[in-house]
């Protein structure tokens, strides 16, 4: 058998990240950027007022009070948006709005709340009074006092969030380069299954992967092509990856273990492309992988429920993060500390992969089974619950309530409370 990292090593050594294209920003959602971004233009991007109110010379009104009202020639009204640049003499101000950018000859503003003129739906008057002294430089915001020219808005591998454009736009940028969504394939071997929903005949079962597998690539930011079902017949699979030719990744569940009818073994047997391999791990034990002649990337992950559940956080999540540009730091988790919840049963010389609820107890993690029966490889339903899993060491023969163990919390499925 192999180890988990090392088949994961394997994974990773034949992923680099699809070529980056330039896209524009409100077509780059949840991509991630292919270079390092800064700024063209700074954030803000004029001196420009904080407050509705008017732009005064501070001489003016250094001195003024409710008892040493100054009364102010109003001279311009600029709205967020004007273009002009008012001059302003001694005893000149000019109305201005919120965004709008601070005249030249202006060095404070004054919210209109400390003048006479507090409606402000009442037109531009000729003069206002000031009734509260500034500071020099209130209620201004300074051109690039959040980010300056050529300022680092989001490196390289950062996701393309509503926060990280709207950043982007601020500082200049309509466009960016960004990896595309890997194009993923899904296929469900098995004679046995049907269409959800569909009446079952002795022996057939609805086909649940590959509802599981198209939800988890979507979640991991892929685009599925297309989900296909297939019997457990070469030909019919052999169909089904040539109508995969134009995915980045094929995802096959089922036919990798040791049946007499198990199609991916056929189809693959011998071949260089796809290799099969005993992963030390439970569920999730028979794994194959390799590159098609056509080009995909190709997972065969085990069939029970669970294992492809598994296998696909294991392995397929990290090769989907590094097609689309991921940090190597995000494409192995690091499991945090986490309190067992109850007691559970391990397997014998694998590590176990534990389905888990996990909460938040006083303010630390608890990773309680979702099933009763542990990590048993057919209990789809149970997996619902899950928000994560618990990692045995191989060597654990059983977890105790209360022991600490190591867990990844998957968070997005159910929220952690
Ligand atoms: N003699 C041996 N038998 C098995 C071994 C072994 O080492 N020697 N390994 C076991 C382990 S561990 C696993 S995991 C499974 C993996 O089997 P396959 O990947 O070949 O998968 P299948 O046999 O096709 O199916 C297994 C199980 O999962 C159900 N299934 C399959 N596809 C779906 C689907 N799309 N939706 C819902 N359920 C599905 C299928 O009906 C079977 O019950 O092999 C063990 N056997
Ligand atoms: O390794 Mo299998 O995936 O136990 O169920």
């Amino acid at each position: 058998m192999v180890t988990v990292a090392d088949q994961l090593a394997r994974v990773l050594a034949a992923v680099v990240a699809l070529p980056p294209h330039e896209v524009a920003l409100a077509d780059a959602y949840d991509r991630r950027l292919a270079a390092d971004v800064r700024t063209l233009v700074p954030i803000p991007a004029w001196e420009n007022s904080a407050m509705d109110g008017y732009a005064v010379r501070y001489d003016d009104v250094a001195h003024a009070g409710p008892d040493a009202p100054v009364t102010l020639r109003i001279v311009a009204d600029l709205p967020a948006g004007s273009s002009l640049d008012p001059a302003l003499a001694p005893g000149e101000c000019a109305r201005i709005m919120t965004g709008a950018v601070l005249p030249t000859d202006a060095d404070a503003v004054v919210q209109l709340e400390h003048t006479d003129r507090t409606d402000p739906m009442a037109g531009v008057a000729d003069t206002v009074t000031v009734l509260r002294t500034v500071e020099r430089g209130q209620h201004l915001r300074g051109a690039g006092e959040d980010l300056g020219v050529d300022a680092l808005v989001a490196a390289a591998g950062t996701t393309a969030t509503g926060t990280v454009l709207s950043a982007l736009s601020s500082a200049g940028h309509g466009s960016v380069r960004v990896h595309p969504a890997p194009r993923v394939t899904v296929i469900s071997t098995g004679s046995e299954l049907v269409a959800p929903g569909a009446p079952l005949r002795r022996g057939e079962i609805p086909d649940s992967n590959s509802l599981l597998l198209a939800g988890l690539v979507r979640r991991a930011g892929g685009e599925v092509l297309a989900v296909l079902r297939v019997p457990d017949e070469p030909a019919a699979l052999e169909a089904a990856i040539a109508r995969a030719g134009g995915s980045d990744v094929v995802v096959l569940t089922g036919g990798v273990s040791a049946g007499a009818y198990d199609p991916v073994k056929q189809v693959f047997a011998g071949s260089d492309d796809v290799r099969f391999a005993s992963v030390a791990m439970q569920p999730g034990k028979p794994q194959a992988f390799g590159r098609l002649p056509s080009g995909p990337l190709l997972f065969g992950l085990p069939g029970n429920p669970v294992s492809a559940w598994v296998s696909f956080h294991v392995f397929v999540l990290p090769a989907l993060l590094a097609l689309q540009g991921a940090p190597v730091s995000e494409l192995t988790v690091t499991p945090s500390r986490a309190t067992a919840g109850a007691d559970w049963g391990t397997p014998p010389g694998r590590t176990q992969y534990l389905p888990a609820r996990m909460t938040l107890v006083n303010g630390s993690l608890v990773a309680t089974p979702v099933a009763s029966r542990g990590s048993k490889s057919h209990l789809v339903g149970s997996l619902a619950a899950a928000n994560g899993y618990a990692i045995v060491p191989a060597e654990v023969d059983r977890v105790h309530a209360g022991e600490v163990v190591d867990a990844v919390v998957i968070g997005t499925d159910h929220p952690l409370t």
